[in-house]
């Protein structure tokens, strides 16, 4: 099952893995061919109703599969509205080898033909609200008609992820919906097929550039905060956690350290906002104060860098997490102390492989093996109840029931502090989106980075040098 928004995101990872949409498209027309004969014989009347989008451009491919049958294509609109390149290549196809086209823009001027089966190709995964002219009108006509209707991925009109209709919408015989079954399907009242159109295994279990969509479409929070727990002992992580906050989307960064190393800590950067507590490093009595703060202002909290490992610190980091109960990365020495607390709190655990070893999760002699222990992950996360980021050349981020790997990163990456600002931007996108999308989106988008400074920096990469690179990563890579 994948829903409408997972599918988009799994369309552009393959896509960046070779396999374009045009490709797909190709697929899925194929796909819709087969399905018209397996209703009607060759020399049937096809009617095929087609908008704007790709949908469309599903069904024009369709045609040229269907020699055999007496087709016509109906494109609903003008063909200069034609709303993406692929489909319009397709359409021109159509146009320039001869097949019966017309378009539609007037819907009073529609009339279905007579034809044994319609294809309706005018709107999937792309529908938003009731169907507007001319496709409301068309979609009465094709409801009227006696002909079998093969609906292109979803009937058009019906929510893919709920089944819905916001009004009007086609009554589809048959289905033949790609890569996966849509969740809105099971509702309807009609067959569906699911066609393989060849979208590589991985372009889901790796996260790509598809992965980055949820922030590439500008969904940020308005007020997205964060709060770092960290320092003491070292002041470096704490400082490159809270700004790869920043570089990552967060409008406010504020780090909590102990009195001795905050003036540091500020130091390093103007734009952190810096508040100190009493004592050399943090103990439990700062905790109440602290789960105050970041409970009143909704901050996402990241616990961990640069605290050390006295025994009052670790204290300190279990008392949080048992009085916590908003969002939390947690990262470096407090992760040994999670699966010891009952936390309300939504966390990310961003551990190393030792770290994991740590926690009580699988023992992985090398980095290089962390990837083929993917499903002992998944257990370890769905047992802990927290989305955990395990981190090596290749990162295995599960939610216990999701599980994807990132293979972003250079060798560069073995520096230290890449793990501070991948805890950093995790937190900065968990302002504005789910954890597990957030572990996936800042694992991605960590490793990206380095790989886009890689000619200039090689192995002489700098955690530091990734807070620069960070919003290209996220926002506007060409990659993507
Ligand atoms: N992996 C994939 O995701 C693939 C998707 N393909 C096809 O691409 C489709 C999605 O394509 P698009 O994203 O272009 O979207 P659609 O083709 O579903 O619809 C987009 C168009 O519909 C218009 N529109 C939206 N709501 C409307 C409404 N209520 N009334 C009238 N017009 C409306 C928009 O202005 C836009 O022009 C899928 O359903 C599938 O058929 C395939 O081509 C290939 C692979
Ligand atoms: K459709």
């Amino acid at each position: 099952m994948i829903s409408s928004e997972r599918m988009a995101q799994v369309d552009a990872n393959a896509a960046a893995l070779g396999v374009p949409r045009k490709q797909l498209m190709e697929s899925s027309g194929n796909a819709v061919a087969r399905e018209v004969r397996a209703v009607a014989d060759p020399g049937a009347r096809v009617a095929v109703v087609t908008g704007r989008g790709n949908n469309g451009g599903d069904g024009f491919v369709a045609v040229r599969f269907l020699d055999d049958y007496d087709t016509s294509v109906h494109l609903l609109g003008r063909e200069e509205t034609i709303a993406t390149d692929i489909a319009r290549e397709n359409w021109a196809a159509l146009r320039r080898g001869d097949y019966a086209t017309e378009t539609v823009t007037d819907s009073r001027a529609f009339e279905l033909p007579e034809c044994d089966v319609v294809v309706d190709a005018m709107l999937g995964t792309g529908v938003t609200g009731a169907l507007r002219e001319p496709e409301a009108t068309a979609a009465e006509r094709i409801n009227e008609s006696d002909a079998t209707v093969v609906a292109v991925d979803v009937p058009s009109g019906v929510d893919a992820n709920t089944g819905d209709a916001d009004g009007t919408a086609v009554e589809a015989d048959r289905v033949v919906t790609f890569h996966d079954r849509k969740p809105g399907l099971d509702s309807l009242d009609a067959e569906v097929a699911v066609a393989d159109i060849g979208v590589p295994a991985a372009a889901e279990r790796f996260v790509g550039p598809g992965d980055m969509l949820p922030v590439r479409q500008g969904s940020g929070a308005d007020d997205a905060r964060v709060y770092v727990v960290g320092g003491g002992p070292y002041t470096g992580a704490p400082a490159l956690a809270a700004q790869a906050a920043l570089r990552a989307g967060a409008n406010l960064s504020f780090v909590a350290a102990p009195g001795p190393v905050a003036p540091q800590i500020q130091g390093y950067a103007e734009d952190l906002i810096v508040q100190s507590y009493e004592g050399e490093r943090l103990d439990p009595e700062q905790v109440p104060d602290l789960v105050d703060t970041a409970e009143s202002y909704d901050d996402v909290v990241v616990l961990g860098p640069g605290l050390g490992n006295a025994d009052e610190t670790l204290e300190a980091a279990e008392r949080f997490l048992a009085e916590f109960s908003g969002r939390a990365v947690v990262d470096a020495d407090a992760l040994p102390v999670v699966p010891e607390v009952e936390t309300d709190a939504t966390l990310v655990c961003t551990p190393n492989r030792k770290e994991l070893a740590k926690m009580g999760g699988p023992e992985v002699e090398s980095a290089d093996a962390l990837a083929d222990r993917a499903d002992e992950i998944e257990a370890f996360a769905a047992e802990l109840g927290h989305v955990v980021v395990a981190k090596a050349e290749d990162d295995v981020i599960s939610d216990g029931e999701r599980t994807r790997v990132s293979k972003a990163g250079t060798s560069g990456m073995t520096v230290g502090g890449t793990g501070d600002t991948l805890a950093g931007a995790t937190a900065g996108l968990f302002a504005a989106h789910d954890a597990f999308e957030s572990a996936c989106m800042a694992t991605y988008a960590n490793g990206r980075a380095a790989e886009l400074l890689d000619e200039e920096r090689h192995d002489g990469l700098l955690a530091s040098d990734l807070l620069d690179a960070l919003p290209r990563a996220i926002w506007g890579d060409d990659d993507a």
